[in-house]
């Protein structure tokens, strides 16, 4: 039987569009019904479950599944032995303390013998460990905003990515304990065969996620002051220069980093750039 290897991804919640956008942009071709608990692509080797985030962690360490996409929070927090082998770049949040808008906060010793609601006890309490400060941690499993309204802590330790459902609840973040993003972990023991398809696979992302960040920027350019562009935006290997139907001119096009193309954009005007074009690069492969 071909070799084929398992993906868990979240069922629904904020990392599973994310996670499915990348494997689409891999080129990957899989049926994902509502509902559909599994299912397997046509056109690559792999096979998707569709599982709660908790759940992923511990069924790639199982090795129930041979890859996975979850938050660094949540993994950290599950404590299994996995292999992180890509930052994905979404699902970017942190993990904040926070307390009611009207109380003080003059540091960490506010803590000090009280009470903290948090879905993330093991984050928290390294953390506190690690500051020597003793706190209650009080585990719950969601909505910890609401906590202290409730009167179950006097603070909380939860997601925070915008800050408006802190602030909706009447709270404010004091401190930033642990960032957070999307990562793709493996099974610590994956078959050879398995490793052949995985590397497949991160080539695929790396396209897609280098082709993200970058941009084909076209321009034109009176003939005099090429040199001085080209030392502006080098491109891959070198720029493409091509004569215009205007003589004395040029269109030089170019593959920049976005950074690279903002911090160049004034001198690439003073050196006489024109009609200048950035687009999108779906894949880049160098
Ligand atoms: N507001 C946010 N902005 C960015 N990333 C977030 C945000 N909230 C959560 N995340 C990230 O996405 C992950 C999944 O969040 P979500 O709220 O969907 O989890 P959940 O409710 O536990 O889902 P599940 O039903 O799968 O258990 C979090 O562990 C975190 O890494
Ligand atoms: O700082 P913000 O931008 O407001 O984001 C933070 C909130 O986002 C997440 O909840 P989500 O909205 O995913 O709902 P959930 O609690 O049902 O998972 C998280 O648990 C926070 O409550
Ligand atoms: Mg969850």
């Amino acid at each position: 039987m071909e070799q084929i290897i398992r993906i868990a991804v979240q069922k629904s919640g904020r990392l599973s569009d994310d996670s499915l956008a990348l494997i689409k942009e891999c080129g990957i071709k899989f049926y994902n019904g509502t509902g559909k608990l599994k299912s397997t692509s046509t056109n690559f080797p792999i096979e998707f479950l569709f599982l709660r985030d908790d759940d992923i962690p511990g069924y790639v360490s199982d090795g129930v599944a041979d890859l996975g996409i979850v938050g660094e929070n949540e993994l950290v927090e599950k404590d299994k032995s996995v292999t992180v082998l890509k930052k994905l770049g979404f699902s970017k949040c942190r993990l904040s303390l926070a307390i009611p808008k009207g109380q003080t906060y003059s540091g960490l010793e506010f803590f000090e013998g009280k009470n903290i609601a948090t879905s993330y006890p093991k984050i928290l309490g390294d953390y506190l460990d690690s500051k020597g400060i003793n706190a209650d941690i009080h585990e719950i499993s969601g909505s910890v905003e609401i906590a202290p309204s409730i009167g179950l802590a006097e603070g909380i330790c939860d997601i925070v990515s915008s800050g408006s459902t802190l602030m909706m609840n009447g709270l404010k973040e004091v401190e930033e304990i642990f960032k957070s993003e999307a990562v793709l972990i493996a099974n610590d023991q994956l078959s050879e065969a398995k490793k052949e398809i995985v590397e497949k696979l991160l080539f695929r992302m790396n396209a897609v996620q280098k082709g993200k960040s970058s941009k084909y920027v076209l321009m034109n350019v009176p003939n005099a002051s090429i040199d001085k562009i080209i030392k502006l935006i080098p491109g891959m290997r070198s720029p493409t220069i091509l004569p215009l139907a205007q003589e004395g001119w040029s269109s030089v096009h170019s593959v920049l980093n976005e950074d690279q193309f903002w911090e160049h954009i004034e001198e690439l005007r003073a050196a006489g750039a024109e009609g200048i074009l950035v687009v999108p690069i779906e894949k880049m492969i160098l």
